[in-house]
Formats: C-alpha cells, sequence, structure tokens
C-alpha cells in the first residue's frame, strides 16, 4: 500500500509567552491507502487539533503534512476551501445536512460548488446512493427520512468526490447504540469495498474497534500505536479497552 498521508514533526501551539498550550507536540505518522485508522486519547490530548490542522482548518505551528505529494502547510489561504472540496471527505457528529436541499441534493452540494457538470452530479450521485443503499430516496427532504438514511446521507456526501482522505470526527457522539453500530458498519463498508481511507477521530473503545489500527495521544504526542491485525472486532475492543485502562482516568471520565 501507497503512503497517502505523511505527518512529520507537526507542532501546534496555542497562545504564547508564559500561556503558551502544546496541543500537538512534535506528532509524526503516516497513513497508507486504503487504511482505517482511530485516533484516540483523552479529553485536551490533541485529537481535535490535529484533526483540524490536517483538514487544513488550523494552521500548524511547525512540521509539515503531506497528503501524497502535497504540502499541506503550504497552501496558500485562498486555495484551502478548494482543496478541501477537491481532496478531503468530511462526517461530522451532527451530520449537517441542510435541510431545504433533498438528500440528492445534500450529497451533491461539493460537486455543485466545484461547477462538475449536472449530468456528471447525476451519475456520481446515483452510484454512491446505490453503493451505500440510499437511492430511493434521493427525492426526499432529510426530515422525510429516517436518522440512519441521514447518516448514509452524510457517509454519501463525503464520499461523492472520490476523496483523497475522509477525515471523520466523532461521528458516532451524538447516537444511540443501534444507531451506532449502523454508521461504523456503513463506514466500515466505505473502507474495504470502496477503498476509501479513512482518519477517524473517537473517544469511544467500540468505534475504534471497527478500524484497523489505533494512535492514542497523550500530550499531543503518540502514547501507543497498534493493529487489529487478524484479531476479531471483539478482541481489538478489548485490547483498546487495556490500554485506555493504561492511560488512567481521565479517558474513562468521557465515555
Ligand atoms: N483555540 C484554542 N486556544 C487555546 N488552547 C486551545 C485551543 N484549542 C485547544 N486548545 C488546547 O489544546 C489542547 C488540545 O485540545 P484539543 O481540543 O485538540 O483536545 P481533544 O483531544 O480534541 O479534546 P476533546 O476530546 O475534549 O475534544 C488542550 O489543552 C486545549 O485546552
Amino acid at each position: 500500500m501507497n503512503e497517502l498521508l505523511k505527518i512529520e514533526h507537526l507542532e501546534k501551539y496555542y497562545g504564547n509567552g508564559p500561556s503558551v498550550t502544546k496541543a500537538i507536540d512534535d506528532l509524526s505518522f503516516t497513513v497508507k491507502q486504503g487504511e482505517f485508522i482511530g485516533i484516540m486519547g483523552a479529553s485536551g490530548s490533541g485529537k481535535t487539533t490535529l484533526l483540524n490542522c490536517i483538514s487544513t482548518i488550523d494552521t500548524a505551528s511547525a512540521g509539515h503534512i503531506y497528503l501524497m505529494d502535497t504540502d499541506l502547510t503550504e497552501i496558500p489561504e485562498s486555495e484551502l476551501a478548494r482543496f478541501r472540496r477537491r481532496n478531503l471527505g468530511f462526517i461530522f457528529q451532527h451530520f449537517n445536512l441542510l435541510d431545504t436541499l433533498t438528500i440528492g441534493e445534500n450529497i451533491a452540494l461539493a460537486l455543485t460548488i466545484n461547477k462538475t457538470s449536472v449530468h456528471e452530479i447525476d451519475v456520481r450521485v446515483r452510484q454512491i446512493a446505490v453503493q451505500l443503499g440510499i437511492n430511493d430516496i434521493l427525492h426526499k427532504f432529510p426530515y422525510q427520512t429516517s436518522g440512519g438514511q441521514q447518516q448514509r446521507c452524510a457517509c454519501a456526501r463525503a464520499m461523492v468526490n472520490d476523496p483523497k482522505l475522509i477525515l471523520a470526527d466523532e461521528p458516532t457522539g451524538a447516537l444511540d447504540s443501534r444507531s451506532s453500530q449502523m454508521l461504523l458498519d456503513t463506514i466500515q463498508s466505505m473502507n474495504e469495498q470502496l477503498n476509501a481511507t479513512i482518519l477517524m477521530v473517537t473517544h469511544d473503545a467500540f468505534s475504534a474497534s471497527y478500524t484497523k489500527r489505533v494512535l492514542f495521544l497523550k500530550d499531543g504526542r503518540i502514547f501507543n500505536e497498534f493493529y487489529r491485525g487478524t484479531k476479531s472486532r471483539k478482541q481489538f475492543f478489548n485490547e483498546i479497552l487495556d490500554v485506555m485502562a493504561l492511560l488512567g482516568g481521565d479517558l474513562f471520565d468521557v465515555l
């Protein structure tokens, strides 16, 4: 597998002088094409900051973030929005579907903004909707669909522009356990069937157990990392719980 994302000596400070906070502290790791990686850590360990730097929403204080050959820390401000629309897909905790647009229009949004032709938008939206099992509700508005269908719409929207990398920020954070499981199954199938590369930030051991590798952050650094390999999801889940216990009570506080 090829290297898709390379984080090199990343640092992010907030504030300055005596009140400086080192949110990310000399962090380096790589993600290969086709990986599904989970980022875990206690509250304040730097997960959101890392995600914001990778998604180019925030700027790094030092270091580099390469997505294939592009150094994200070097992209001019004026080109960032376009870069994000073309290369990244996002799945948020609250799905952020627009109520006044149909499911099909919500999925098509990034393509519409990118001025993709109407025919191509139609083909791509239908293709991803079939893959995620929502092709019969494209004409409906979000309020006319179930929570599970809305989740799959959010996943389809993240996938429709064929992004190099999908970033998921606590995607199950606001869901009950059944909906969480359905969403995780969908995200897993995006990775396994559609070959999407996914980086997911989560507090939750159950969510993390769907990934192929988990990085644990502590004080902006990598505290531990391990691969699922041939382990069952249940075994991986138990292993994740063990590391959380090792990290101490602060992680459990937020479960
Ligand atoms: N805008 C900001 N200004 C100052 N400090 C910040 C800012 N954003 C984050 N921090 C600090 O940076 C550190 C990392 O925060 P971050 O939000 O990345 O953690 P997190 O792991 O995502 O936490 P949580 O799980 O609670 O969302 C924390 O000490 C936090 O207080």
